[in-house]
């Protein structure tokens, strides 16, 4: 299926680049393609099999003007990336170059793409599925090696793979179902009932089973918000620095160094925390330094994980005390640094003020105890399960609420067959269920939701 629109765009980053890619897609491809470039070596693009990379010049047809000397290739669907005729032009970098091109493109009659159409192309021609399209977009923004590994996986259809074999066991309880509607049987109506309910709490159990990955598939995703906080000039900037390995935030022996928030994305064992540094919280007079430990208190409340610092080198004041009393219903992770120095901390009281929260010593000066600090984040990140590779991993919130949906459909559905409710009433808790998980791999995804899916994509993808 080819849509009736040719699109072109900039495939490439803009701005100082060794090479930039125009990209074209639709039925008129290779005729815009063949209007402007002219081989080196032969007459047209024509003269060329496809797939094959070619070297020449792209002339503006209307001026014979060399627009830049380029390698170009054309695909013919639907074994391409949208599966319709696709076409690249390889200029140089830079902005002048892909942007004559593009416009000289879109003069020739190509429209400019939308946001993520070529794989919304990709999508509609069903070369992938919508989950399969939207781990593009995932691939693109990770920020971490994990980060990628995950969403490559799902561009490999693992979790499309997982969610389809779920809606085919729907679709079997489905037809089991109809013919029981259509040819009744009171002797095995009872055998029907066992069989549906035995069935169904398979299926919630597989749909259980991924949504028991969104946690942790959205921290490697999206990252875990971390922040780093504690009175003044006990080592938080010194910390920020240790897990960047670099000098990122400025460190002195002055209490209320660092005035504003500062935020950094890290990868710890390949987990994305989102870290900020704060300003050390106390009472303070000084202008700036307050609005700092304001922000400070904001960070705080939007944190997923606090990582708390104490100077162990002495006695817990009236600040610490503060702050500790606000971590109850915190994720924490408690360090004592300074550990390098004599500790007058006493370990005992310590615990009984945070009761039930990790405490690790540490000295950042001496870089010991750090790795104890990142086994603890990637502990809390996997829940101390192990993570395999090859699983498949909820990342998307708009998965996680599809699955959400397909399960309270089915929970309805069980009560309903354990009830000896009429089958009819069954068929549509398991059909709605069906339903909830299509929006996940885009069988049953409104035009409205694709177009805010797609729209959310970048330029030339
Ligand atoms: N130059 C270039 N590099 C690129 C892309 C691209 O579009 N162009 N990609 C864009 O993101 C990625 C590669 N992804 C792609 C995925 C599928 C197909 C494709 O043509 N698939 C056909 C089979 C191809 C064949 O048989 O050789 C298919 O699945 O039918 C191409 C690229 C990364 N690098
Ligand atoms: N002895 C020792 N000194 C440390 C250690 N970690 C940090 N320091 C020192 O403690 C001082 C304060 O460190 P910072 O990292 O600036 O402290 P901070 O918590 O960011 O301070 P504010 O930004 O003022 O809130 C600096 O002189 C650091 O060199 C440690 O493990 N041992
Ligand atoms: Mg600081």
């Amino acid at each position: 299926m080819m849509a009736e629109n040719t699109i072109a765009a900039i495939a490439t980053a803009p701005g100082e680049a060794g090479i930039g890619i125009v990209r074209l897609s639709g039925e008129k491809s290779i005729h815009i393609l063949d209007k402007i470039f002219k081989p080196t070596k032969k007459n047209s693009i024509r003269d060329y099999e496809p797939r094959r990379i070619t070297h020449g010049k792209i002339i503006d047809p209307d001026t014979q003007k060399i627009v830049d000397e380029v390698l170009v290739t054309y695909m013919k669907g639907p074994y391409t990336y949208t599966a319709e005729d696709v076409v690249e032009i390889n200029c140089h970098g830079g902005m002048v170059p892909v942007k004559n091109i593009l416009d000289l493109v879109l003069r020739q009659g190509a429209f400019m793409a939308e946001r993520g159409e070529f794989t919304k192309r990709a999508f509609l021609n069903g070369r992938i599925d919508l989950s399969q399209a939207e781990a593009v977009m995932d691939i693109i923004k990770a920020k971490t090696s994990t980060g990628f590994d995950v969403a490559l996986n799902q561009l490999e259809g693992s979790l499309s793979n997982e969610v389809k074999a779920i809606r085919h066991d729907l679709l079997e309880v489905l037809a089991h179902i109809t013919v029981n509607i259509d040819f009744p049987d009171d002797d095995i109506e009872e055998l029907t009932y066992d069989k549906l309910e035995q069935d169904s709490i398979k299926i919630l159990e597989k749909i259980d089973k991924l949504l028991d990955t969104a946690h942790t598939g959205k921290i490697l995703k999206e990252g875990l918000n971390t922040v780093i906080i504690g009175k003044p000039n006990v080592g938080k900037s010194s910390l920020m620095n240790a897990l960047l390995k670099e000098s990122r935030a400025i460190v002195t022996d002055v209490p209320g160094t660092t005035r504003d928030i500062i935020e950094e994305i890290i990868s710890v064992k390949g987990i994305p925390l989102r870290i900020t540094d704060t300003a050390g919280i106390r009472e303070t007079e000084d202008v700036v330094e307050k609005i700092g430990v304001e922000r400070s208190k904001e960070s705080f409340n939007k944190a997923d994980l606090v990582i708390f610092i104490l100077n162990a080198s002495e006695t817990l004041s009236i600040e610490d005390k503060e702050i500790m009393d606000k971590l109850q219903h915190k994720e924490t992770i408690v360090l004592m640094n300074k550990t390098d120095l004599p500790n007058v901390i006493d370990l005992d009281e310590l615990k009984e003020l945070l009761p039930g929260k990790s405490i690790i010593p540490i000295s950042v000066k001496e870089n010991k105890g750090l790795d104890l600090l990142e086994d603890k984040i990637v502990n809390m990140v996997y829940e101390g399960k192990v993570q395999r590779h090859e699983d498949s991993l909820v990342t998307n919130a708009r998965h996680k609420r599809a699955l959400e949906v397909g399960k309270t459909s089915m929970e309805e559905g069980i009560e309903a067959i354990r009830s000896g409710l009429a089958l009819d009433f069954v068929e549509v808790d398991i059909k709605n269920c069906w339903e909830s998980l299509g929006e996940i791999t885009g069988d049953t995804t409104s035009e409205d939701m694709l177009d805010r899916i797609f729209s959310s994509f970048c330029i030339g993808k």
